[in-house]
């Protein structure tokens, strides 16, 4: 028979929750960094080691998941930054999250759907999930489906969201910031701050999960109009011009397609902040900006500039332009569309500002 501080002791490691990070590129990586180290400063809440699933590939003519635990820096997505060792790179998909109790989804969306068919089956029931992606997916129907709700939707578990003005090499090297988690309750949120929050990364906590997401992925789209502008040489008036603008846009949206969609969201980190971030430090901006100055295509550029990470701009913008004109709405969205068919090369970045000139909101 157990004593009965042995039975606490227990009981205490029973519920200890165990996280698998899914996905290791520019912001899996800094947030391992984040949750690495809370877990350790929460042993009688989680379990110390955390598994980083890794899509596995070269680097250097090694495996870059030995290279990673050797090194405990993720040597190709995020250099010179060191991991706590208690994160573990792990190629093999199932064996990283069956027996994880959060699972933080945090790579490019177009991978998320064979993921999670991948992860089917082999979590547990009640695990939760957490997206930290930027992006929207298309359900069978062509409609868009919110990340969030198609991992869901496969795994049949919650799942919560993060986003907000989080460029992640600053984040990495601990410069102060904020964001947003999007969750259905109170206990969810409480133990997702515990999981996420340090004195440099201050977390909110709100219900209005799908306008989180939204802003997310939309603000992709406004970061590349914004690298327009600076690819042309103009300054920050024109650039504050597409911030509002595209933030019009974005709020339309939430109108539009969001059920319940409540203007304060915008307020917190997930929107106008992450709107300003992305537009003056993103990976989109910086697309933008060569769009502009070279004719190559968004796919040579991606390869060129980011050398394996993502731009998910393009995307996002493709993804709303289909349900936009389905919908016969794209003149109620100049600024979207317009970047859509910049990023296709059918219209001339140049001619950017005739659309911010004609928009709707200025007749
Ligand atoms: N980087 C940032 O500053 C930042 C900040 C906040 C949110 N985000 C969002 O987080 C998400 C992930 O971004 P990131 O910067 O971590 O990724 P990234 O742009 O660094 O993408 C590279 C990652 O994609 C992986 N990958 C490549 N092919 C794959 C495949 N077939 N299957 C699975 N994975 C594959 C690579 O292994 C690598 O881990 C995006 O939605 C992004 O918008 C990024
Ligand atoms: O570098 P970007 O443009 O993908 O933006 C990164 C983050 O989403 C900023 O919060």
């Amino acid at each position: 028979m157990h004593s009965r501080f042995s039975l606490q002791v227990l009981t205490k490691m029973a519920i200890k929750k165990s996280i698998c990070i899914v996905g290791s590129g520019n912001w899996g990586s800094a947030i391992a960094k984040i949750v690495g180290r809370n877990v350790l400063s929460s042993p009688d809440l989680f379990e110390a080691k955390v598994n980083m699933y890794m899509y596995e590939e070269n680097f250097e003519g090694r495996k870059l998941t030995e290279v990673v635990n050797e090194k405990h820096e993720n040597v190709k997505y995020l250099p010179g930054i060191k991991l706590p060792e208690n994160i573990v790179a792990n190629p093999d998909l199932i064996a990283s999250c069956k027996s994880a109790d959060i699972l933080i989804f945090v790579m490019p969306h177009q991978f998320v759907r064979g993921t999670c068919k991948t992860m089917q089956e082999h979590i547990k029931d009640s695990a939760l999930a957490v997206s930290l992606i930027k992006g929207f997916d298309k359900g069978p129907d062509g409609k868009i489906l919110m990340i969030s709700k198609l991992i869901e939707d496969i795994l049949n578990i919650d799942c919560a969201v993060m986003m907000g003005a989080n460029l992640a090499p600053e984040v990495a090297e601990e410069q102060f910031c904020e964001t947003t988690i999007g969750c259905k309750n109170k206990e969810q949120g409480e133990l997702l701050r515990s999981v996420f929050e340090t004195d440099y990364f201050r977390c909110a906590v709100c219900t209005d999960i799908a306008t989180i997401e939204m802003c997310g992925a939309l603000k992709n789209v406004v970061g590349i109009g914004a690298g327009i502008v600076d690819g042309m040489g103009l300054g920050h008036n024109t650039k504050a011009a597409v911030l509002r603008l595209g933030l019009m846009e974005m709020v339309k949206f939430g109108e539009l397609f969001i059920e319940g969609s409540q203007e304060v969201t915008f307020f917190e980190s997930c929107g106008v902040a992450d709107l300003v971030a992305t537009c003056h430090g993103g990976r989109n901006r910086l697309l933008g900006e060569n769009v502009v100055k070279s004719d190559k295509t968004i796919k040579q550029l991606e390869k060129e500039i980011l050398r394996g990470q993502s731009f998910q701009g393009p995307l996002v913008a493709q993804e709303i332009n289909q349900v936009l004109k389905e919908k016969n709405m794209l003149e109620q969205f100049p600024l979207f569309t317009a970047i859509y068919k910049i990023c296709q090369r059918e219209m001339d970045p140049r001619e950017f500002i005739n659309c911010l000139r004609n928009h709707p909101e200025h007749i």
